[in-house]
C-alpha cells in the first residue's frame, strides 16, 4: 500500500514539475522559482515584507517574473517602464476574482466590471459625479475636518497619544460629506457602524483570508462568513438609507454631493433613453460605487497621514522648513485653502516624499489580464493576476538619489518650484494607466489641507525615550505600526531657528 501511495505521489509530482517546465519553456510565461504543489511559492515570500521578498526574487529572475500563490500564478513587475507599458492599454486592466469582492460587489460597480465598455461608462459616470463636488466646496469640507482634527489634537494637552482613530474618522467624514453630504461626531452610532464594517471588510480582502482561499467553507457554519455577510448587510442598510433619502430630497439643478451627481446622471440617462447607462445606474450599482469610493479612499488617506506625522517627528528639520513656508505665505491672518497650493511648493514636496518614502500601496491593487497577451515578450494568459512592486520603483537606486533618505527637496527644481510630473517618471503613488487611482486629486487636496493645517498649529515629536519604527507592517498596504506621538502647540518660528 505504502509503495503504491509513494509511486502515485511521485508520479503526480513528476507531472506537476513537467507542467511547470512546460509553462516556462514552451508557453514562455515570465520566469520564476519552481513552486511546491498546493502551496506554490508562498515560502519565498515574507508576509511581513512581501515587497522586499519580491525585490530579492527580481535579483534572480529579472524585473518581470512570476510566482505561484497556492495554485494561482501571479506576474510581478518590478520597474517603472514595465509597469507603464503593461498598465497603459486594456490588456491588463481587469481585476482578479476574489470571493469576498464577489459577495460585496456582486458583479456590480466599476471595480470588478469585466466588460470594457460598461467599465468605461461606470468610470465616466463616477468621474462626472465626482467632478461636481470637486468644483464646488470640496476644500471647505476638508478644511472643516482639518479644523476638527486640530481641536481633537489640542485636547490631548501635549501628552503622547495615538492619532490613528482621529485621522481615520476625519478621512471617513470627508468621504461621507463628499459622497452623501453628511459628517458625524466621533461617537455617532452610524459612524461607529461605518468604522465597524470598513474595518471588517479590510480584514476580509486579503487573498489569503479563509473566505477567499477556501470559499467552499461557506457551506458550513463558521465565523468568517458570518462576519462577511454581517459587514455587507450593515453597509447595504446604511448606504440604501442615504440613497432613499437623496431620491426623496433630490432637486434637478441642485447637486449637493456625489450621490446627487449620480442621480443627475440617472435623470439624464432616462431622458435620453440611454438604456446602457440606465442599466448601470440601478440603486445597487450606485450603492456599490459609493462604497468603492469609501473603500478605496479612507484607509489610504488615513495611513498616509499617519506616516506623515511620524516622519515629521523623526525629521524635525523638514517639518520646520514646511512650517516656515506656511508661516511666510499664510501667516496668522489668512486661512489655508487649496488656492495656496502653488505658493506652498515645499509642503507639496513633503507630501510627495511621504508618498514615495512610505510607498503605502506597496503592490498597488492587483490587475488581471483581460485576454491572452504579452509583456516584454512573455506570454500572459487571460485571467493571470499582475502586480506592480511600487515600493521597488520608489526605492530604485538607479532612479532616485539616496532613495533611503527622506528628502522632500528632490521634488523641487533649482528655482524652488515643484517639478513637473514629466520630470518624475519613477514617481507613481497613484499607479498609472487605465486603472490609476480615481481619487488622486481628492487625496492630494486632503493631504495638503490636513497636513498643512496640522503643521500650522503643532510640531510633532516622538515621546521621550521612544524610538520611531519606520519599517511598518504589510497588510493590504504598508501601514505604520501603532505609535504614540506628541502634538506640541506651536509658537511662531523665527527663520533663523531653521
Ligand atoms: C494617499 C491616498 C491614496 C493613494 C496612495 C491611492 C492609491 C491608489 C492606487 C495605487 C490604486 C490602484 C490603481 C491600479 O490598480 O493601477 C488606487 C485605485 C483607486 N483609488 Fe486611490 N489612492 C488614494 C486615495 C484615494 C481616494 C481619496 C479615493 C476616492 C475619493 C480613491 C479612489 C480610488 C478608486 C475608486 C480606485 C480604483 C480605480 C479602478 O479600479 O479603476 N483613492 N488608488
Amino acid at each position: 500500500m505504502i509503495v503504491i501511495a509513494s509511486a502515485v505521489g511521485t508520479a503526480l509530482c513528476a507531472v506537476y514539475y513537467l507542467k511547470e517546465h512546460y509553462d516556462y519553456k514552451v508557453r514562455k510565461l515570465p520566469p520564476g522559482p519552481t513552486s511546491i504543489p498546493f502551496i506554490g511559492d508562498v515560502l519565498s515570500i515574507n508576509p511581513k515584507s512581501p515587497h522586499l521578498s519580491l525585490i530579492e526574487l527580481a535579483k534572480t529572475y529579472g524585473d518581470i517574473f512570476s510566482i505561484k500563490l497556492g495554485s494561482e500564478r501571479v506576474v510581478v513587475l518590478n520597474n517603472a517602464e514595465l509597469i507603464k507599458s503593461a498598465y497603459r492599454g486594456v490588456d491588463i486592466s481587469h481585476r482578479p476574482d476574489l470571493f469576498c469582492m464577489d459577495v460585496l460587489a456582486g458583479g456590480k460597480g466599476f471595480l470588478t466590471c469585466k466588460d470594457e465598455i460598461q467599465r468605461q461608462m461606470h468610470m465616466k459616470i463616477c468621474r462626472q459625479a465626482m467632478r461636481v463636488v470637486n468644483n464646488a466646496d470640496m476644500g471647505e469640507k476638508i478644511l472643516q475636518e482639518a479644523n476638527n482634527l486640530v481641536n481633537h489634537f489640542e485636547a490631548q494637552n501635549e501628552k503622547p497619544f495615538d492619532p490613528q482613530c482621529d485621522l481615520h474618522i476625519a478621512s471617513l467624514n470627508i468621504l461621507c460629506n463628499f459622497v452623501f453630504g453628511e459628517r458625524y461626531e466621533h461617537d455617532h452610532p452610524e459612524m461607529r457602524e461605518i468604522l465597524d464594517f470598513s474595518a471588517e471588510i479590510s480584514k476580509l480582502l486579503s487573498p489569503m483570508h479563509p473566505v477567499n482561499a477556501m470559499p467552499w467553507l461557506r457551506h458550513f457554519p463558521n465565523k468568517w462568513f458570518a462576519s462577511l455577510f454581517k459587514a455587507k448587510n450593515q453597509r447595504d442598510r446604511i448606504l440604501m438609507k442615504k440613497y432613499v433619502e437623496h431620491v426623496v430630497t433630490y432637486k434637478a439643478g441642485r447637486v449637493r454631493d456625489m450621490l446627487d451627481g449620480l442621480l443627475a446622471e440617472t435623470t439624464e440617462a432616462v431622458a435620453e433613453n440611454n438604456k446602457q447607462a440606465v442599466a448601470l445606474l440601478t440603486p445597487e450599482h450606485i450603492i456599490i460605487n459609493m462604497w468603492l469610493i469609501f473603500f478605496a479612499g479612507s484607509d489610504t488617506v488615513t495611513n498616509t497621514l499617519q506616516w506623515s506625522l511620524l516622519y515629521m517627528a523623526v525629521f524635525p528639520k523638514k517639518q520646520a522648513k514646511a512650517q516656515e513656508e506656511l508661516e511666510r505665505i499664510i501667516g496668522q491672518s489668512k486661512r489655508l485653502s487649496l488656492e495656496h497650493k502653488s505658493q506652498l511648493p515645499y509642503l507639496q514636496a513633503v507630501i510627495n516624499e511621504v508618498l514615495r518614502y512610505s510607498s503605502l500601496t506597496i503592490l498597488g491593487v492587483p490587475h488581471a489580464a483581460a485576454r491572452d497577451t504579452e509583456i516584454n515578450g512573455y506570454f500572459i494568459p487571460k485571467g493571470t493576476s499582475v502586480m506592480a512592486n511600487f515600493w521597488s520603483v520608489h526605492h530604485n537606486e538607479d532612479a532616485w538619489d539616496q532613495p533611503e533618505e527622506f528628502l522632500p527637496e528632490r521634488f523641487l527644481n533649482d528655482q524652488g518650484n515643484l517639478k513637473e510630473p514629466s520630470q518624475l517618471p519613477h514617481f507613481m503613488p497613484f499607479s498609472v494607466g487605465k486603472r490609476r487611482c480615481l481619487g488622486a486629486n481628492v487625496a492630494k487636496a486632503e493631504l495638503f489641507l490636513m497636513l498643512g493645517r496640522l503643521l500650522q498649529e503643532f510640531s510633532f515629536e516622538m515621546p521621550q525615550d521612544v524610538e520611531a519604527d519606520l519599517q511598518g507592517e504589510a497588510a493590504v498596504s504598508l501601514i505604520p505600526k501603532p505609535y504614540k506621538i506628541v502634538a506640541k502647540k506651536r509658537h511662531i518660528l523665527q527663520p533663523e531657528t531653521i
